[in-house]
């Protein structure tokens, strides 16, 4: 699903956007359209996204957040995982109790897991899975067990809301032998999503499609 993407562009669907913005970022030329957010996902608006999006061509993923706003129709599903939290429920806790509802309507073929290290601890998503902040060492061992031990295909390094450093960026991506890296966070400009995606693999813009999209939309032809 991720092999050919480059850019992602993230739609909350507890976030208003206009018929005409939507067009704008769906013809963007992104590589594909991932919906979700930490609160407020509903069913309702998971389905209102999917129906308006579904009008054109490019790719749509759903990143679970909650079992109850899982709707079929996706090109994809992505069940995030967190790793650098001791709250079991956020690493496959709440993933093992789903699957004990879902599992019979679950075709495994169109789910990947999302294998997070969250670092903005001002972020929703960090507070919400009760994660740490990892010292040097714990957030190197963490990459490790993830990269070399695990040998995830991607991992998602999130500063959901500011840009993370550029530095600890490159140190991080530095570390992966096996996994690509997925980076998400506070990428407003064509500028920004040059210098982060000349070290990440994918770059995820979110909250500036609904800030200046006119910014965001320069952020595709500067990520490939
Ligand atoms: C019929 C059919 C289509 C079947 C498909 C079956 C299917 C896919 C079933 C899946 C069921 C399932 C396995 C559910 C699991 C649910 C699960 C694991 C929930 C845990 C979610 C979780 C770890 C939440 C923690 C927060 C987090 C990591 C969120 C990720 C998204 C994120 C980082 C959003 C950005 O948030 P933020 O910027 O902080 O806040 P805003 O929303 O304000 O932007
Ligand atoms: O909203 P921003 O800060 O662009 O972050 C994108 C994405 O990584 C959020 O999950
Ligand atoms: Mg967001």
């Amino acid at each position: 699903m991720l092999s050919n993407v480059k850019h992602i562009f993230k739609l909350d669907p507890n976030k208003e956007i206009s018929d005409e913005n939507l067009q704008r970022v769906c013809e963007s030329g992104t590589d594909l359209i991932l919906v979700g957010g930490t609160d407020g996902v509903t069913e309702d608006n998971v389905l209102d996204l999917l129906a308006r999006v579904r009008r054109y061509s490019v790719p749509l993923a759903l990143e679970v957040t909650n079992v109850d706003s899982v709707t079929a129709g996706f090109d994809h599903y992505f069940v995030p995982s967190v790793f650098n939290t001791d709250d079991i429920n956020y690493r496959d806790g709440i993933l093992a109790q789903a699957l004990e509802s879902h599992f019979p309507v679950i075709d495994f073929e169109e789910i990947s897991l999302f294998p997070y290290i969250i670092l903005n601890e001002d972020s929703k998503a960090f507070k919400k899975s009760n994660a740490y902040l990892p010292d040097e060492k714990r957030l190197t061992s963490i990459l490790h067990m993830m990269d070399k031990l695990y040998k995830f295909p991607y991992i998602y390094i999130e500063y959901s809301g500011k840009l993370g450093s550029i530095d600890k960026v490159k140190e991080i991506s530095n570390t992966l032998e096996n996994s690509k890296m997925i980076y998400g966070g506070g990428i407003r400009n064509a500028e920004e999503a040059g210098e982060y995606s000349e070290v990440a693999d994918i770059v995820v813009v979110g909250n500036a499609i609904y800030d200046d999209l006119k910014q965001a939309l320069k952020t595709v032809a500067r990520s490939k």
